[in-house]
């Protein structure tokens, strides 16, 4: 045969999981978003079209929706776990599962003073929500029969510095036409997803949803407190900071595309715009500089795949 077959995997994306506890009147909810991808020795239904090997990707979207209701979702990387572990250790052919979800979080809505629907803790529905406009938690899950990688993240964090952030001394050639800038606006969307060193054997697991929050806090009080010469320099400051707060997590991958926010020339209206003075921006859409990076606790292998973060 003078082809063979590559690299594969298959299964059931894009499992869209809602589950609501009840707790008397006071609800809770799970919204995640989960795609099982599996492989082993799936060399027969691609030669042959035999399926003896084959779990249905129909079993497996099932298999999620069992899992949420027989096991409860405490947080999307245990939840990745357990079902990781469950697909590889049950059927024989499957020698690899990866799942990656997103969460949506949802925030209860709050009361009107008084008011006769609410009494779901201090002022909040119990059973009412409004979704978070805010960041989407990611986690992916990799079970080789062996060891188990687990990598946490969040992707959709859109932040903004308006001042302490400068950006000049960049090579020029005869195609460079923007001006060094002492005082700009700096946002990115940050993408990151980090590595627990846990593996799966002996040792504890991390507080999953504790690592979360405190990496999340770390990433955000290290854009706002870096002075930044470029991006780049803030990237790295918020790998630095997770990596030297956070002794679970070894590595941590960013895709941050730089949201750029143009200065207004009022010129022409007889309008001085300068920062210092409070100015008007053009909140530029695309094309964005997109920067990109890893930090890694030194010693530490880099693992993450470069396009798991990128948009
Ligand atoms: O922080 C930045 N890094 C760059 O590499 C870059 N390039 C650019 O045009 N603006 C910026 N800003």
């Amino acid at each position: 045969m003078p082809t063979i077959l590559g690299q594969n995997q298959y299964g059931k994306a894009e499992n869209r999981v809602v589950k609501v506890i009840r707790d008397g009147d006071t609800h809770h909810i799970k919204d995640l978003n989960v795609s099982v991808a599996l492989s082993g020795d799936m060399d027969d239904v691609h030669y042959s079209g035999s399926n003896t090997h084959v779990l249905p990707t129909d079993t497996t979207k099932n298999t999620v929706f069992a899992f949420a209701k027989e096991y409860g979702i405490e947080s999307p990387e245990q939840f990745g776990i357990e079902l990781a572990r469950h697909f590889v250790n049950s059927q024989e052919p499957i020698g690899r599962a990866r799942i990656r979800i997103e969460e949506y979080s949802w925030q209860r809505i709050p009361a009107s003073a008084g008011g006769a629907a609410s009494g779901g803790g201090a002022g909040e529905h119990r059973h009412s929500f409004v979704r978070e406009g805010q960041e989407i938690r990611t986690a992916q899950v990799t079970f080789d029969g062996e060891s188990v990688e687990v990598l946490g993240g969040l992707k959709e964090l859109t932040v903004l510095n308006s001042t302490d952030s400068e950006f000049w001394g960049f090579l020029k050639d005869k195609y460079t036409t923007l001006r060094e800038d002492y005082d700009r606006i700096l946002a990115t969307e940050v993408a990151a997803a980090w590595r627990y060193q846990w593996a799966g054997e002996g040792v504890p697991e991390p507080d999953w949803n504790e690592s979360y929050a405190e990496a999340r806090g770390h990433l955000l009080r290290a854009f706002a407190e870096t002075y930044s010469l470029s991006l780049q320099q803030t990237l790295y400051q918020m790998g630095v900071r997770v990596i030297e707060n956070r002794p679970e997590i070894d590595e941590i991958r960013f895709s941050m595309p730089n949201k750029h926010h143009f200065r207004v020339d009022l010129e022409p209206f007889g309008l001085k715009n300068e920062a210092a003075d409070g100015a008007v921006y053009y909140a530029a859409d695309r094309p964005y500089g997109l920067i990109e990076g890893t930090v890694l606790r030194d010693g530490a292998e880099a693992r993450i795949p470069v396009d798991l973060t990128a948009p």
